[in-house]
């Protein structure tokens, strides 16, 4: 008797601990699901929010929709005032036009001024596709990127707004010689302009999700902002537009003096086409000569085997642009070496984009 009551006064305490830990299970259960949906909730309401500031300005106008996206330089900006502007460009505000359209210079006042690219196609039918790609594009920011601020499209045209770069392009700086004592292209200047223009590849190269592979990198691709930092430019186009869209001298998208040898071949772009196209722009700073010089063909030679020429037999500094009055020699011939290595014939001798960077990043480490 006394044994069943032992029993009995051990089983009734350990039926109550039980009925507690289902509580206890239960209560955790809860405030776990709990929490749980609070997250789903706070990011659901953080992402509609986001999105509803992301596009200051989504509107039809004149048969076209016009997205801006957020920014310190479009938060203040009065929609009404910005499309009308758009509308009323004409010739004379062109600042340049290349394969994909026009580039005209849109001032709303005094502190906002834009470089808006009239693309010379527009789609029929609204390709969500291509504006995924601009809203894509309109992600990307860097020091060394030209930011895309926002976007029209029409089904006759369409328009990318650029933050305009007040010192244009590097095509215009080294061959059209438009530099100035205050923004001289010295060659401090020019290994800067070189380290930059390579961070911003760099970075489409290996911190996009997904990468970025540019596809025209060339001089009239890098522009120059007010410190005269590099930027690159037109980034994806020349997937936007797809190589028979375009009319950049070659079938393949790219310009013809900057395409990688294999691209002929395979019509593939790659990040190693890239190293190449900025070799090609690397000589371009070291000579002050375009890739299609008369004076390689006089010499009866290509710009790859020239290269080798130069370093083999260590003429760098007779090489060097004429317009360069002070130079170190040992700098001018490490440049050259980068050269070399991002024109080499086989892409997988290449280095990529973030090696290119650490090479350039010790030419000069202190000033770089
Ligand atoms: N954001 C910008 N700020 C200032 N100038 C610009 C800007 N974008 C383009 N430009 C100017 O307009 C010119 C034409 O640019 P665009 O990108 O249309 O052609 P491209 O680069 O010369 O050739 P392609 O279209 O074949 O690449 C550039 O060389 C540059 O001088």
């Amino acid at each position: 008797m006394l044994q069943r009551i032992q029993i009995a006064s051990l089983k009734t305490p350990s039926s109550v601990e039980m009925a507690r830990s289902a509580v206890i299970a239960l209560y955790i259960t809860i405030c776990c699901v709990a929490f749980i949906l609070s997250k789903i909730i706070i990011s659901v309401l953080l992402y509609k929010r986001w999105a509803r500031r992301r596009r200051i300005v989504e509107e039809d106008f004149c048969g076209g929709k016009m997205v801006m996206f957020r920014s310190h330089t479009t938060q203040s900006l009065s929609s009404k005032a910005f499309m009308k502007k758009t509308m009323k460009l004409t010739n004379k505000d062109i600042i340049g036009s290349g394969g994909y359209g026009t580039v005209y210079r849109l001032e709303i006042d005094e502190k906002t001024v834009f470089a808006v690219k009239r693309l010379n196609k527009g789609h029929a039918e609204r390709d969500r596709g291509f504006e995924r790609e601009l809203e894509a594009m309109g992600d990307i920011k860097h020091r060394n990127i030209v930011p895309l601020h926002g976007y029209y499209v029409a089904p006759q045209f369409n328009l990318l707004i650029y933050e305009l770069m007040p010192n244009g392009s590097l095509d215009t700086l080294i061959h059209a010689g438009k530099w100035s004592e205050e923004n001289p292209l010295d060659w401090p200047s020019r290994l800067k302009i070189a380290l930059g223009a390579a961070r911003g590849l760099a970075y489409l190269h290996h911190d996009c999700i997904p990468h970025i592979i540019h596809r025209d990198i060339k001089s009239s691709n890098i522009l120059l902002d007010h410190n005269m930092e590099a930027r690159v430019s037109d980034f994806g186009l020349a997937t936007l537009m797809g190589p028979d869209k375009t009319h950049v001298s070659t079938l393949v998208a790219g310009t013809f003096g900057y395409l990688a040898p294999e691209i002929f071949d395979t019509g593939r772009a790659t990040t190693k086409g890239d190293v190449y196209s900025f070799g090609v722009v690397l000589l371009e700073l070291l000579t002050g000569k375009r890739p299609t010089d008369e004076s390689f063909v006089e010499e009866g030679t290509k710009l790859v085997t020239w290269v080798k020429g130069v370093v083999e037999e260590k003429r760098e500094e007779h090489a060097i642009d004429t317009s360069i009055r002070c130079f170190q020699v040992d700098e001018v011939q490490k440049v050259f070496a980068v050269a070399e290595k991002c024109l080499e014939p086989d892409p997988s001798n290449r280095p990529t984009m973030s090696g290119v960077v650490k090479m350039l990043e010790e030419i000069k480490p202190q000033e770089l």
